[in-house]
């Protein structure tokens, strides 16, 4: 299926390929194994054929730990594989909070306005204070720690001292209802729960304090201790403490509660948990997936170090929730004495232009955004350049879903001289299976490598690797690495962990992801989720390829949703394409026949949807992901309760209609018939 590589052509090369760090960590390898590996290709293999990989790892980014392992890892397959680095003991706070000096570690800005600038040091007489009231009031490894916080240097440093214990964090973005933030922190249980009181987004005030007390005071029921309430972020204000909650405390008076204990870091083992995230599916209570701390610090520093060149001369700007994966994963940025940036707000507040000078005036050079903005950015015809130089930005790296091969070129245009590039990975594993490489050039549309230690394949439906074929299938990854979940809270017997991954092919993780290589430049192209693959008549693609044709529609459609229907009476698959018109625009026959031509000449006329339907809003969850599932669901004949994970769940309503295809057009034609 060539259309797919149509649109990929040669946007950015860099000038000095050799003076990136993966480049220098290649020449190491090479040195110290006596081999010849020549490219990152060669590299890629090396990783993800010799264990030893991990330990060159863990000697060259230097993991700080007090007893060594004694060995890499059992050899053996997934899922059975799981206990990295036997016998070692460390603690992530500690490698995360190596730099101690004058530098800014954190800048914590909020759209209001207000931006703080926080040292290393500073960084780490908060975590000292923090871990000391954790101790002093009972925290003890192992134990759960929960916080409904913005994305700030208080959620940082709380999520560093929980660590600092051996104890597990947790934390769900502020705008999570109370139901899903319940579906989540009943199953883990914490110790203590940190909650924001008023927050404002998009210049808007939002009192929190009725929302949290309805969930701490379920909690109290599992296991709560004690409450710790965080001022206004508007005003600084302190919150009122409730009577009937106890050992409730404004966050001062919990830090006056610690003692004068120095800073010292639980000794636990490579696998020991530090963090639990929620899997994002759209009915169902969510899997508490748990991520071991050296897992996600001798792979986070792989990322920072390999695909960001990460050093104490960079600033990363993740925009994220805490609520979100790259929230968790942009913190060992700090390891590598990156300055990082935590961003609370809108990135429409004020404007979308003081957001954007936001970032070149606080001089970030690794900017970690998502299609969808850099879709509203092209939309609203803004030019960032003559805004503001970026003259720091050297990488701008998008995520959450697939970048289109026109929103690569448009974002490179738009930037200058920038590493313009596109990783995707997910909640499951914390990190990046395909990833970006600054030594390598990138092509429109297309993830650069399989990120460095990921044995990413791609499966057809019997399990046969047809990556070398140019055809799209199921992207898998064959061997076990350290960022694995080590297994899901509360889940006997493993069970829901394999069901989650290794169902479908015995032995090897099914990641969910329709994802094609590019024969010719060795990149890849997600396609989209594998359960939204779009399969009429025996042709297989991805609705990620409609969007990508579809975007040269961008002044007049806002957003569009490929899915399948497909009910119990159909004998085939059917393409629905929904159409979310912008203000002003409607989705008339006309409109429709330039799309399908469009679809036609851009991919095949296999391609073309049997029905465009105009919508009024498309489903997206939280974290900013196309819900394609559901609705595909829904049109097929089931009903679904939405989960908390989905941002606007009153857009499904719209889609139920369409189930009764026959019954809609019909009155439809009638309606029409009648004007005539
Ligand atoms: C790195 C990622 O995988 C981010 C995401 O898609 O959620």
């Amino acid at each position: 299926m060539d259309s797919q590589f149509a649109l990929s052509r040669l946007i950015w090369r860099n000038k000095d390929p050799s003076n990136c760090r993966v480049e220098s960590f290649r020449r190491w390898v090479n040195r110290k194994h006596g081999l010849q590996l020549k490219d990152y290709h060669e590299l890629h293999k090396y990783s993800i054929t010799e264990w030893t990989f991990w330990q060159d790892l863990w000697q060259y980014l230097n993991i700080i730990y007090s007893v060594p392992p004694e060995k890499i890892v059992s050899e053996g397959r997934m899922p059975e594989v799981r206990n990295w680095f036997p016998g070692s003991r460390l603690n992530y706070a500690e490698n995360v909070l190596r730099f101690n000096g004058d530098n800014i570690a954190v800048t914590s800005a909020r759209e209001t306005g207000s931006v703080r600038h926080y040292t290393f040091r500073e960084l780490r007489e908060m975590v000292r204070q923090l871990a000391a009231a954790l101790r002093t009031n009972g925290l003890q490894k192992g134990d759960r720690v929960a916080a409904i916080t913005t994305n700030s240097i208080d959620a940082i440093v709380f999520a560093l001292a929980t660590a600092s214990v051996g104890a597990v964090f947790s934390s769900t973005a502020t705008d999570m209802g109370v139901q899903g933030i319940l579906d989540r922190y009943r199953q883990i249980q914490p110790k203590f729960v940190f909650a924001e009181t008023e927050v404002v987004y998009a210049g808007k005030t939002v009192d929190l304090m009725s929302k949290v007390l309805q969930v701490v005071r379920d909690l109290q029921a599992h296991g709560l201790q004690g409450v710790i309430l965080l001022p206004s972020t508007k005003t600084g204000a302190q919150p009122q403490l409730p009577a009937d909650v106890p050992n409730c405390r404004t966050l001062a008076a919990f830090l006056a509660s610690g003692d004068a204990r120095p800073l010292t870091f639980e000794q636990v083992p490579f696998d020991h948990p530090v963090y639990i995230l929620y899997s994002s599916g759209t009915t169902g209570v969510p899997k508490c997936i748990v991520h071991c701390g050296g897992g996600l610090l001798i792979n986070g520093l792989k990322e920072g170090a390999f695909g960001y060149n990460m050093s104490p001369e960079e600033c990363y700007f993740q925009y994220t929730t805490t609520g979100w994966m790259m929230w968790n994963a942009m913190i060992p940025a700090l390891t590598h004495g990156t300055r990082l940036i935590a961003y609370d707000g809108s990135p429409f507040h004020p404007n979308v232009q003081t957001f954007l000078k936001f970032i070149s005036d606080q001089g970030a050079t690794i900017w970690g955004t998502s299609p969808r903005f850099l879709v509203e950015l092209q939309s609203a015809g803004i030019s960032p350049l003559k805004l503001a130089p970026f003259d720091s930005l050297r990488i701008l790296m998008s995520t959450g879903s697939p970048l289109t091969a026109p929103m690569f070129e448009w974002t490179q245009a738009a930037f200058g001289d920038v590493h313009v590039c596109s990783v995707s990975g997910g909640t499951d594993i914390c990190a990046g299976f395909v990833t970006a490489v600054p030594s390598m050039p990138t092509y429109a549309g297309e993830i650069q490598a399989k990120s460095l230690g990921m044995a990413v394949e791609i499966y057809d439906h019997d399990g046969k690797n047809i990556e070398g074929t140019g055809l799209p299938g199921e992207l898998v990854c064959t061997r076990p690495h350290p960022s694995m979940p080590v297994y899901f809270w509360a889940d006997r017997n493993d069970e829901k962990y394999r069901n989650a991954y290794f169902k479908r092919y015995p032995g090897v993780w099914h990641h969910g992801d329709f994802i094609v290589k590019n024969p010719k430049t060795q990149g890849f192209i997600i396609l989209g989720r594998s359960d939204g693959v779009l399969n009429p008549s025996g042709v297989r693609f991805g609705s990620s390829e409609i969007y990508s044709v579809l975007d040269v529609f961008r002044d007049e459609i806002d957003d569009t949703l490929c899915i399948g229907q497909r009910r119990p009476e159909d004998k085939d698959e059917r393409v629905l394409l929904f159409v979310k018109m912008r203000p002003g625009r409607r989705c008339d026959d006309g409109l429709k026949a330039r799309i399908r031509d469009t679809i036609r000449k851009g991919l095949s006329a296999r391609h073309v949807p049997s029905y465009i339907f105009e919508i009024h809003d498309i489903p997206y969850t939280v974290n900013n992901k196309k819900i394609e599932i559901a609705v595909k669901q829904i049109v097929s004949g089931s009903n679904l309760k939405p989960s908390g994970t989905v941002a606007n769940p009153e857009s499904l309503q719209e889609y139920y209609q369409f189930r009764h295809l026959e019954k809609l057009l019909a009155g439809e034609g009638a309606k029409a018939k009648a004007k005539l």
